[in-house]
């Protein structure tokens, strides 16, 4: 199971070097978040590649069109994963399915907000995403809804792709999460908002335990 630890809002490439700096050896991926990448391109992609040779960099895109063209602008800044959203069209996942292909990358397809995912989980493993990524919404965690109910339900139909989780898992509620066995664990504030990232990357990784 790998930690990826992701970077957003108010993060830059000198808190990320910080921050990975302390929690390296607990974390297997790093997240350039959505936000980061909406400010800057693909700048701290290009920054952090030379920096963390040893760790995987996924570029959190979610790319809804242009698959292909925008994939392949993150594989070229550095990235080993990039993301894009189960909602685009199918030709546009092919596409970032493609230019995963032409770079040795891999694709992350999240799922966030879609409406038919029993469905749409079958056709994203039969065009070759190499992760689905159930996801919590920002915006939704708050709610009081049981996403890991949902994301247990929903894991079954994931057949071929790794199964990734990420939205407000944290080192309370992580084990909610780590009895899903899925292949990465996703661990945004919950790590970069604590006060002692390293103490809470430590936990993290403790009761993510040898799987
Ligand atoms: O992709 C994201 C938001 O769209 C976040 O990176 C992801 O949800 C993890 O962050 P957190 O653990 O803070 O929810």
């Amino acid at each position: 199971m790998k930690l990826q630890v992701a970077f957003d809002c108010g993060c830059n490439t000198r808190t990320i070097c910080d921050c990975v700096d302390r929690i390296s050896g607990y974390m297997d991926f790093i997240e350039v978040g959505t936000p980061l990448i909406i400010e800057k391109g693909l700048s701290t992609v290009r920054e952090l590649r030379p920096r963390y040779p040893h760790l995987k960099i996924l570029a959190d895109l979610k790319i809804m069109d242009g698959g292909f063209y925008e994939a392949n602008a993150a594989f070229e800044a550095g990235a080993d994963i990039v993301t894009a959203l189960a909602a685009a069209e199918d030709a546009t996942l092919k596409g970032a399915v493609e230019a995963a292909a032409k770079h040795g990358g891999e694709i992350m397809v999240d799922t966030i907000a879609h409406p038919d995912l029993p469905r749409r989980i079958g056709e994203l493993d039969a065009m070759g995403a190499d992760y689905i990524c159930l996801h919590t919404a920002k915006d939704t965690q708050g709610s009081g809804r049981d996403f890991a109910a949902f994301m247990r339900e929903m894991r079954g139909f994931v057949r071929h792709a790794k199964l990734a989780l990420a939205g407000g898992i944290n080192p309370e509620n992580i084990e909610s999460y780590t009895s899903m066995a899925p292949d990465v664990i996703i661990i945004g504030e919950g790590i970069t908002g604590a006060s002692d990232p390293a103490k809470a990357a430590g936990i993290v990784r403790e009761k993510m335990g040898a799987h």
